[in-house]
This record gives structure tokens, C-alpha cells and sequence, in this order.
């Protein structure tokens, strides 16, 4: 029998990374059947998932005999064994999100190269870190500069035509970006709806980080092969938290490592304040003037924003750019359409599959290549592909002037641009994530096994939505999926939420006999649990799931879908959020995306030098007392995704947080989803009620003086006695 191509070209990927088909086959053998040889989930992202697999099993191999080769190719060309239950990994994405952490400067042995922060295997007194570290520093610091190589600007934002598009369940995942989303045919709203392109979209079931994952990982302490990108080469850390202890089948979303991150009080003073590798840009460079540039925000407007960019005979075409693999700056290479021609990061990768280099390439290579800091190739060295622009730019202003197209480094679908209308600061730095990460005791792990079949649908087919049935998933959530077909949460749900946080008689406070948030306190003053919102939560269907991958009940675990935009605000409230379309009511905007903490965890840290936590107390006080590695928080504050730039209104908030069962049916657990409460206008803020108390000093977010505009807000100047009495 000829051998399969699949299993042939997994096999020749994986040696491409120095894996052998020993190692590959029996673990291949167990991804098949796992995922009833769903092929497309383990190639994508260029068997990443495998990669991974392959070293959890290395991981906890080392008394499990070994199975014959014969053996395990017969079973890959039956794809018919039972094989042990294996959890799809997900650690390692968290190797990934070291990459080009921007300035938490730890203390632990991390390195702080140009702005990146390169976490360090522990090294044992006395001992001299292997050469393969040293180098993938570097690697990984050339990395960064990659990243933020990014085509587009942002632009001023101009209204767009209204389009009260919904959330469209059939998107594409990062592995077919280029796909395009297709409205759903029923939706009723006032305005033409805009298909959804997702440009750059993200692995289908994004809760899984593991299908995200971009890059194939390296063996741990092996240096990653040359021929991969720079940006692919991170640091693998040889201990692993977790891994030793745990059973086999239990794997921790995402893990941070403790000995990198431990003792952050002084890593977070200094992301909060950090500009030594940050630096600002010169006047020309300013964001907003950027921003006048002409490019346009995001994605499919990039298309249209570029037809005029030409070079006029005669300007020379000379810009400054890093220019080798170890990061020199000086050297010169011709000016690139940097400000005018921004293409979509699909138009860059058809590029590539079409031959063209990428910008790390290109920066060895001569002009006469024709290649655009955009990774794009201009094979007949057409002009109007290149402009020269007014300014000669270092590589540290080109960084940030590219940086500004896509705060999110390409983590998302959609790139999300800032700009600052107001003054010359930019965001305060941070790792950009788009899943959660578990910081270090925060128990959130998870096993196939234990999600029962009847806290998931293994019978459906296609889009559960669809079905006459409620399966199984609907069923937890009352009976009734919570969203429509049109990809928006249904509207009596919705106000159900909304009433249960807002209105008085309907909130529905939970009391811990224990509160962990008062346990964790260091002082001895602890007071009774002050209560925890009671709230609607939404059960997605997952990959135990028998529906597909574009079944209308997974929202959430497909990213942002919508344009968005981190912005300066006007009215002193820092960064925030804006949309730049029109959003029905029952949108998903985002996820809150951090750290995953343990109370204790939380408290250790410092309170003053962080952003506003964010408690996954949905349950708390009605499953007992949660064990300290069971409550959780999330923090933002050095990981994070765009959600960290959502401000605070008191009360009529145009979003709110909506607790999602994805992956886990452990309650302490959840995705915290935020959705519109009505429909948002394009350039609108985005905005939550953080639930604060101002009157309670004691309050875990941080209180600040609300400027919120709300006629509801909390935290209005409250009249003094005499104030009172003259306005009587
Ligand atoms: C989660 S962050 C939001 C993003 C933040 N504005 C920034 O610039 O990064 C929370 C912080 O934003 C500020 N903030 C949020 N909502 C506010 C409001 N309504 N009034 C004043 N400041 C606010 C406070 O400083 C708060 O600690």
C-alpha cells in the first residue's frame, strides 16, 4: 500500500525540526485518533499541534515502554487503535508569547534585549548557560524585530458606512486566512451588512491554544534549525511547572513559568513607567500625523488606501533600517512604502507562498530584489509600490511607526491599530496575548475524559444551531442556545444579563462561608464576603463536540471579529477602546485575556503598579469554599490582549462581560466574553462597569476618580453639607 502523503509529509516536517519518525508515529497515531483523523487540525500551523503533542509525550515517556515501528505504522495506515486518552496539548503556547515581551524586566535571570524580554532556563550556581541559550536569545530578540515589521498605519478613522454586520460564526481560522466570511443571508438589520474578512483569522476553536499556536516548537534545549524564520525561534524552557506531577491526561491551558515571574512587584514598576526601550519617536513620527498619512485602521480598508503611493522621479529612496539578523541599525536599504501601501497580512502571505520574502528576509538582501518592508516583492520594480517618504527613519522609529498598525502583533483576526489624537504618548507596553495564561498555583487544567458526554454534544453533526434539538451543550445553558444563527447572543438572554448585573431585584449576590478574597488578605481584618454577582453563563460547544468547526454555538472561541481600535480618549481616562463599525446588539467584542492568578498570587502583587484585575467569581460562594489554587483572577497588566484598554462606566456600560464554558467544565474556570448591550455606533468608546465600589477602599480593582460621563456614575463629587444646603 502506498504510503499515506499526509502521514509522509508530517513526517517530513517534523524531521525538518529534528524529529525523528520514531517519535513521530506513535503520537501521530494517537492525534488521528483523537481528532477521527481530522487532518486539517493537525497540519495547521504547520503541525504545530503534533510538535507539541510529541514533546508532551517525551515529557512523560520516560518509564513508558516504547511500541515497535512496524507497529505503529500499521496503526497510522489503519488509523484504527484505541489509544491512551491524550489531551490536545497546550502548554507550550506560552513559548510563543515570550516572544518579544516587551519591557517587564524580571528579575530571575531574564534578559532585557531591545525591548525584549528572553526568559532563561533557571541556571544552577556555578553552572555556564549552554552556548544554544545565548544564541536563541539573540534569535528570539531578532524575532521581535519581525514582528513589528508590520504593513499597515493607522489611520484617521473615518466613519465607516454603517454596517450592523453580526458576528459571523463561519469565519475562517488562522490556518485558512484568507478566507472570507460570509453574512448570515437572515439578519434583519436597518443597514446593508458588511461581510467580515478575516484577514489573518486564527486557529478555529481559539480556546484551544493549542491550535493557534504559529510556529512548530523546537525539542527543548535544542536549538531551533536555521532554516526557520528568526521569529520562530524561542527559548525553551527545560523545566516544565506541572508537567512532572500531573497526570497525563491533565494539561494546563497555558503556563508561566514561576521562576521567571516571580517577584513581579519590581518587573511591573517597571513595565508601568519602562521608555528605555521604548523610545519615542521624533515629532514627524507622531502617531496622529501617522495616522494623517492616509493609511486607513484596519484590514480591508488597507486595500484601498494605497493606489496613489508613487515614487516621483528623482527623490532618493534611502530609509534606515535594522539590517541583520543581530540587530545593527545603520545600514541603509531604499525607501519602502511604509506610510501609504499597507496591505492586508493575507496580501504579504500570498506573497510569500508566491516565492516573495519577508521583511526579515529582505533586510540582507539588496534592493534589487524588490522587496517592501511589507513583505511584499515587486517582481518588475513597478514605482507604484514604493513612495518615498519625507522622513528618514531609524529602526527604532520604523518600529514603532509599524507597530501602531497592529497592537496585537498579529495575535488576532483582525490587526488593531492606536493611534493618539491628543498628545505624543504611546500605549505603556505589554505582551500581547490572545488566550489566557496560567500564571503559576491557578489550577485550570483539563482532560477530555472528564467532560462527560453529557456536558458536550458528541452526537451532533454540523451546526447544532440547526438542529430541531437542543444537544447537550444547550441544554446546560437552560435548554437554549444563547446565540442566534445570526451569530449574536439572543436578545432575552441578553437582558437577562444585563438585569441581573444592573437591576437591584434582580442581582442575585452569592456569599462565601470562606471568602477567598478576604482569606488571601495579609492583614487580620478580614470581613465577611462582601458577595459575588450570580450570572447567566454561556456553554459553547467544543472539540468533543460532534458538531463542526463553523457550528453556530462557538463564538468565542474565535476571536475578535470585529475593527477596533486602541485609542488616546479625550476625557483623562487614559487608552481606550473604540469601535471602528457599526455593532449590533449581542456582539461578541473580545475576551478579557490575562494571566490566570490564584487570590494569594494577586495580592502578592503589587496593586498600585497594576490594571484592574479582573475576578472569575462567578461561583464562588455556590460550590463551597474554593481552594486557594481554585479562585482565580485574570490581570492584564504585563499579558494581556485589547481588552486591558477597555475603560470603566458606571452602570449603562455599552458592553458587558458574559462568563463561556469552552473547554472546561470546572467552574472555577471560565472565558470571560464581552458582548454589546446595544447596538454601538462606529468610533464609539467601548466600555464596561467594572463593578467598583468607590466607597470601598478595600475594592481589589484599584479606584481612581471615575470620569466615566455617566448620569449614573458612581463616583460623582458628592455635594458637602453646606453645598447642599445652598442649592436648597
Ligand atoms: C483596564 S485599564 C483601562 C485602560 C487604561 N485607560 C489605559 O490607559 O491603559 C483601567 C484604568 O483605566 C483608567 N480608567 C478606566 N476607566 C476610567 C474612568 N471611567 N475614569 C477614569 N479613569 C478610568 C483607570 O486609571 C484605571 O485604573
Amino acid at each position: 500500500m502506498a504510503p499515506n502523503p499526509r502521514v509522509v509529509q508530517a513526517f517530513r516536517t517534523m524531521k525538518e525540526i529534528g524529529i525523528s519518525e520514531e517519535k513521530v508515529k506513535p503520537v501521530l497515531k494517537k492525534l488521528l485518533k483523537l481528532y477521527e483523523k481530522n487532518w486539517e487540525l493537525i497540519e495547521s500551523e504547520n503541525y504545530r499541534v503534533l510538535a507539541d503533542a510529541i514533546f508532551e509525550e517525551e515529557d512523560s515517556k520516560v518509564s513508558e515502554p516504547k511500541k515497535s515501528n512496524a507497529h505503529d505504522q500499521e496503526d497510522i495506515d489503519e488509523e484504527g487503535s484505541t489509544p491512551d486518552e491524550l489531551v490536545r496539548p497546550l502548554k507550550r503556547a506560552r513559548l510563543k508569547n515570550q516572544e518579544g515581551l516587551a519591557t517587564c524586566s524580571h528579575t530571575n535571570g531574564s534578559s532585557n534585549v531591545a525591548g525584549t524580554l528572553l526568559k532563561e532556563p533557571k541556571v544552577e550556581e556555578n553552572e555556564i548557560p549552554p552556548a544554544s541559550l545565548q544564541h536563541q536569545s539573540l534569535q528570539s530578540n531578532v524575532g521581535n524585530i519581525r514582528t513589528e515589521i508590520l504593513p499597515a498605519l493607522p489611520g484617521p478613522v473615518s466613519p465607516q458606512p454603517p454596517s450592523h454586520a453580526p458576528v459571523s460564526p463561519h469565519h475562517s481560522g488562522r490556518d485558512k486566512g484568507k478566507q472570507i466570511v460570509e453574512p448570515r443571508p437572515n439578519y434583519k438589520g436597518k443597514e446593508p451588512m458588511s461581510p467580515h474578512v478575516a484577514s489573518k483569522g486564527k486557529g478555529p476553536e481559539r480556546a484551544s491554544v493549542a491550535l493557534r499556536i504559529k510556529d512548530p516548537a523546537p525539542e527543548p534545549g535544542i536549538i531551533p534549525n536555521n532554516r526557520f524564520s528568526a521569529t520562530q525561534a524561542l527559548i525553551i524552557p527545560k523545566e516544565e511547572p506541572f508537567t512532572d506531577d500531573m497526570p497525563q491526561d491533565e494539561v494546563p491551558l497555558a503556563v508561566i513559568q514561576p521562576d521567571s515571574l516571580s517577584g513581579r512587584d519590581l518587573p511591573i514598576g517597571d513595565f508601568s513607567t519602562e521608555k528605555s526601550n521604548w523610545l519615542e519617536p521624533p515629532e514627524s513620527l507622531h502617531a496622529a500625523e501617522i495616522a494623517g498619512a492616509g493609511a486607513s485602521a484596519s484590514g480591508t480598508e488597507r486595500h484601498t488606501s494605497c493606489e496613489h503611493a508613487t515614487v516621483p522621479d528623482g527623490i532618493p529612496s534611502i530609509l534606515e533600517i535594522a539590517s541583520s539578523q543581530l540587530g545593527e541599525e545603520g545600514n541603509e536599504m531604499p525607501a519602502l512604502d511604509v506610510l501609504q501601501k499597507s496591505p492586508t497580512r493575507g496580501d504579504a502571505e500570498k506573497n510569500k507562498e508566491n516565492g516573495c520574502c519577508e521583511a526579515t528576509l529582505m533586510l540582507n538582501e539588496s534592493f534589487d530584489n524588490h522587496c517592501s518592508a511589507n513583505g511584499f516583492v515587486d517582481n518588475v520594480g513597478r514605482k507604484d509600490l514604493v513612495v518615498a517618504p519625507q522622513h528618514h527613519l531609524t529602526s527604532n522609529e520604523l518600529r514603532r511607526v509599524l507597530d501602531a498598525s497592529d497592537i496585537t502583533k498579529g495575535e488576532e483576526n483582525l490587526e488593531i491599530s492606536w493611534v493618539n489624537e491628543i498628545n505624543k504618548e504611546f500605549p505603556t507596553p505589554f505582551q500581547y496575548i490572545s488566550d489566557n495564561l496560567v500564571f503559576q498555583n491557578a489550577h485550570v487544567s483539563f482532560s477530555l475524559s472528564r467532560i462527560g458526554d453529557e456536558r458536550c454534544c458528541p452526537t451532533c453533526l454540523g451546526d447544532c444551531l440547526l438542529s430541531q434539538k437542543p444537544c447537550a451543550c444547550a441544554c446546560q445553558a437552560g435548554g437554549k442556545f444563547a446565540y442566534t444563527p445570526e451569530g449574536v447572543i439572543k436578545e432575552d438572554f441578553l437582558e437577562e444579563c444585563i438585569s441581573m448585573t444592573r437591576d437591584p431585584q434582580k442581582q442575585c449576590l452569592l456569599n462565601c462561608t470562606e471568602c477567598p478574597l478576604e482569606r488571601s488578605k495579609a492583614d487580620d481584618f478580614a470581613e465577611p464576603c462582601k458577595g459575588h454577582l450570580r450570572r447567566k453563563v454561556i456553554k459553547e460547544c467544543w472539540i468533543k463536540c460532534g458538531c463542526n468547526k463553523q457550528c453556530g454555538n462557538r463564538v468565542v472561541q474565535r476571536g475578535v471579529n470585529y475593527k477596533l481600535q486602541v485609542f488616546l480618549t479625550a476625557d483623562g481616562k487614559g487608552w481606550g477602546l473604540r469601535t471602528l463599525e457599526n455593532l449590533p446588539k449581542g456582539a461578541f467584542v473580545c475576551e478579557f485575556v490575562g494571566e490566570i492568578l490564584t487570590i494569594p498570587e494577586l495580592y502578592a502583587r503589587n496593586r498600585e503598579k497594576h490594571t484592574s484585575p479582573v475576578l472569575l467569581d462567578a461561583y464562588w460562594g455556590l460550590k463551597g469554599v474554593p481552594k486557594d489554587e481554585e479562585a482565580l483572577c485574570l490581570d492584564a497588566t504585563c499579558y494581556g490582549n485589547v481588552a486591558r484598554f477597555i475603560n470603566h462606566r458606571c452602570l449603562d456600560a455599552n458592553l458587558i462581560e458574559i462568563p463561556v464554558e469552552v473547554e472546561t467544565p470546572e467552574f472555577h474556570y471560565y472565558h470571560l466574553a464581552f458582548f454589546t448591550t446595544r447596538e454601538v455606533h462606529a468610533l464609539e468608546e467601548l466600555t464596561w462597569d467594572y463593578g467598583i465600589d468607590f466607597d470601598d477602599l478595600d475594592h481589589h480593582v484599584k479606584t481612581f476618580q471615575c470620569r466615566c460621563g455617566s448620569k449614573f456614575c458612581r463616583n460623582m463629587k458628592r455635594p458637602t453639607k453646606l453645598e447642599m444646603l445652598f442649592t436648597r
